[in-house]
């Protein structure tokens, strides 16, 4: 499968690189960054050529399916440009920016017809989050009552600002629970707390949310992008006869001097970089068999809309309403 990257920063490169030596029946071919510096350089890890332009990567006859990497707030354009060519696309997170442009992707995909859209929620093919899913599905902690989250960042990039932490971050925890509990999130409150001055005081961080599902159950996350130690990512769901919780890939720990250490990934590389090569390889596959599974367009949309209702919280509880469901999202496992 001739695949086009659009946007070769940090995730679109480690992308490239994985579609080239780590993921079966795929080959990248045609790239495109803003920065044409960068995406020259990351053409040639491909042997792929670099376009002048988003647009010639999809309409470049020769690309079969796209994969968009470029910040969130380009991701809706392109992906709807994408739906317009009836190219199947791998869209980072977030689908976009606010759940109206989230939204405009729904309905182009529903009035197309097909699924073409799947929104890179890599969780869900990380083996402690598929271990988590397992053991709700089998009913070994009886029914679920409220989970646990964990999200911390050792640091984030100069250009994460404002509400990113909400909309960039807490999108992660957003569809994992929607996925592991299937149901809604119905509202969220943003509980302030004292914030760490190591971040910028625009970023409020850490933050504590609490998130309701539609039938009750209440997740409490915690979202600390400047927490320095690690990367940390926790979850774990309590329900009525036990709790079922995260398992983080673990190195040895080395006993000395009187103490136990055991080293923490430092980012999401190093935690997730499995997730995403599986990720990468059920996309393929799938598209390859002529259709598109995982993290649907509705996904996506669901995700931005209860993050822009943590947004307006500003310590109330706020109600996220979503559009009525369209018919080809029925049946999803997360919705
Ligand atoms: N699933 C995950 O765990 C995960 C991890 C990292 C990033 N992401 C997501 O991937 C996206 C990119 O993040 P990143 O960390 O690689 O950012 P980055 O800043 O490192 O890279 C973004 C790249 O896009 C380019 N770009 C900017 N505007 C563009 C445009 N209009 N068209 C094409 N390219 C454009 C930039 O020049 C840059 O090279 C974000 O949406 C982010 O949320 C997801
Ligand atoms: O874009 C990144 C990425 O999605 C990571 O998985 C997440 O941990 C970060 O908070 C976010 O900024």
């Amino acid at each position: 499968m001739n695949v086009g990257v659009i946007g070769t920063g940090a995730i679109g490169t480690d992308h490239v690189r994985r579609l080239t030596a780590r993921v079966a029946g795929a080959r990248v071919t045609a790239v495109f960054d803003v920065d044409t510096a960068r995406a020259a350089t990351v053409a040639a890890i491909a042997g792929a050529t670099a376009h002048r332009e988003a647009h010639d990567v999809i309409d470049d006859p020769a690309v079969e399916a796209v994969l968009v990497a470029s910040p969130g707030d380009t991701h809706a354009d392109l992906v709807l440009a994408c739906v317009a060519a009836g190219k199947p696309v791998l869209c980072e997170k977030p689908l976009a920016s606010t759940s109206g442009a989230a939204l405009k992707v729904v309905e182009a995909e529903a009035t197309y017809g097909r699924r073409l859209v799947q929104v890179g929620f890599m969780r869900r093919y990380d083996v402690g989050y598929l271990g988590v899913k397992a053991a709700l599905g089998a009913g070994r902690i009886g029914d679920p009552l409220l989970v646990h989250c964990v999200h911390r960042n050792v640091g984030v990039p100069a250009g994460f600002t404002g509400d990113m932490s909400l909309t960039d971050s807490l999108v992660h925890e957003v569809d994992a629970c929607r996925w592991l509990l299937d149901q809604e999130i119905v509202a969220a409150t943003v509980v302030e707390v004292p914030h760490s001055p190591l971040a910028s005081p625009e970023l409020r961080d850490p933050r504590l949310v609490l998130l309701e599902t539609e039938r009750g159950i209440v997740v409490d996350a915690e979202v600390f992008v400047n927490a320095r130690y690690g990367y940390d990512v926790r979850c774990e769901v309590v329900g009525t006869t036990g709790t079922v919780a995260l398992e983080a890939p673990t190195t040895g720990a080395v006993a000395l001097d009187g103490g136990r250490v055991q080293a923490l990934p430092m980012d999401w590389q190093a935690r997730f970089g499995q997730a995403y090569v599986d990720e990468l390889q059920a996309w393929v596959d799938a598209v390859r068999r002529g259709v598109t599974e995982g993290p649907s367009a509705w996904d996506g949309y669901a995700a931005t809309a209860v993050a822009e209702a943590a947004v307006a919280s500003r310590g109330a509880r706020t109600s996220v309403d979503l559009a009525e469901r369209p018919a080809l999202y029925s049946g999803e496992s997360s919705s």
